[in-house]
């Protein structure tokens, strides 16, 4: 018998979590220059207006520092979350050094600065554990993004792409509830990917797929 979802999601979390946590210093220094080269990709695949919604790793995160370094010193304006109670998130201009305080609700540090009014953005990197075949997103359980990547205003113009390893892409069997969030694009250290139609996909032989899947191309 099949598992409920939600079981099914906190079985598959502790797995990546637990592959995540045994990555070495070397795998994590080459992923952050993976990393901060795809991130490249999308800023310039992205709409105008250079701001980027973006997320401090923690933990066994994939790191992505060094990209958003990257970013505020080539003039993007970076936001990150900050958590609010009824899982809704706010968002906090970030610069690096930006002092860091303990969030009242999850394990996590956040910038203590006022919350940007405006958030207009170009790109979103949203934080992942996993991400389907078919885009659905695995998060860390919190239901934070579902929530807010709702709440966004649809635009051709905002590239929002899911932040994972390259093993953590394509999941064959990534199980899915009504509000999860599904993606088409995705950053990982092995470049900027995108999710085509199923048809699309199955028409066509192109270099640069993923290798579980012929959904998941190199953009
Ligand atoms: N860097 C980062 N910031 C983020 C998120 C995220 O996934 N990553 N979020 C995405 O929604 C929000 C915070 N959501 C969170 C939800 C649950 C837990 C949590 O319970 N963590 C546990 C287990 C982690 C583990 O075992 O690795 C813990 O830290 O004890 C943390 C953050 C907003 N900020
Ligand atoms: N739109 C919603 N309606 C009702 N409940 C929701 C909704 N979104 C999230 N939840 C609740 O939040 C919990 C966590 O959701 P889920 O497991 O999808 O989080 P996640 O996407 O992995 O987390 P995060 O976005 O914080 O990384 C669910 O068990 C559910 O109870």
């Amino acid at each position: 018998m099949t598992l409920p979802a939600a079981e099914r999601k906190s079985a598959l979390r502790r797995q990546i979590r637990a592959a995540r946590a045994a990555l070495t210093a070397q795998d994590r220094a080459r992923a952050s220059e993976g990393l901060a080269a795809s991130v490249r990709r999308a800023r310039a695949l992205a709409g105008a207006g250079d701001t980027t919604l973006a997320f401090l790793p923690h933990a066994s995160e994939p790191p992505v520092m060094a990209a958003l370094e990257e970013l505020h010193a080539t003039g993007s304006r970076v936001l990150v979350p900050r958590v609010l109670p009824e899982r809704r998130l706010e968002w906090v201009l970030w610069q690096p050094g930006e002092p860091l305080v303990r969030s009242p609700h999850v394990p996590l540090d956040e910038p203590s600065g006022p919350a940007a009014s405006d958030l207009r953005p170009s790109l979103v990197l949203v934080p992942a554990l996993g991400i389907g075949e078919n885009g659905v997103r695995l998060g860390q359980g919190g239901g934070f993004y579902d929530t807010f990547l709702a709440s966004l205003p649809a635009s051709d113009s905002v590239l929002v792409a899911a932040v994972v390893y390259d093993d953590e892409l394509a999941l064959p069997d990534a199980p899915a509830e009504p509000w999860d969030a599904v993606l088409e694009w995705a950053v990982t250290p092995g470049g900027l990917w995108r999710r085509r139609p199923p048809q699309a996909a199955e028409t066509r032989v192109a270099p640069g797929r993923c290798p579980r899947s012929t959904r998941w191309r190199l953009a």
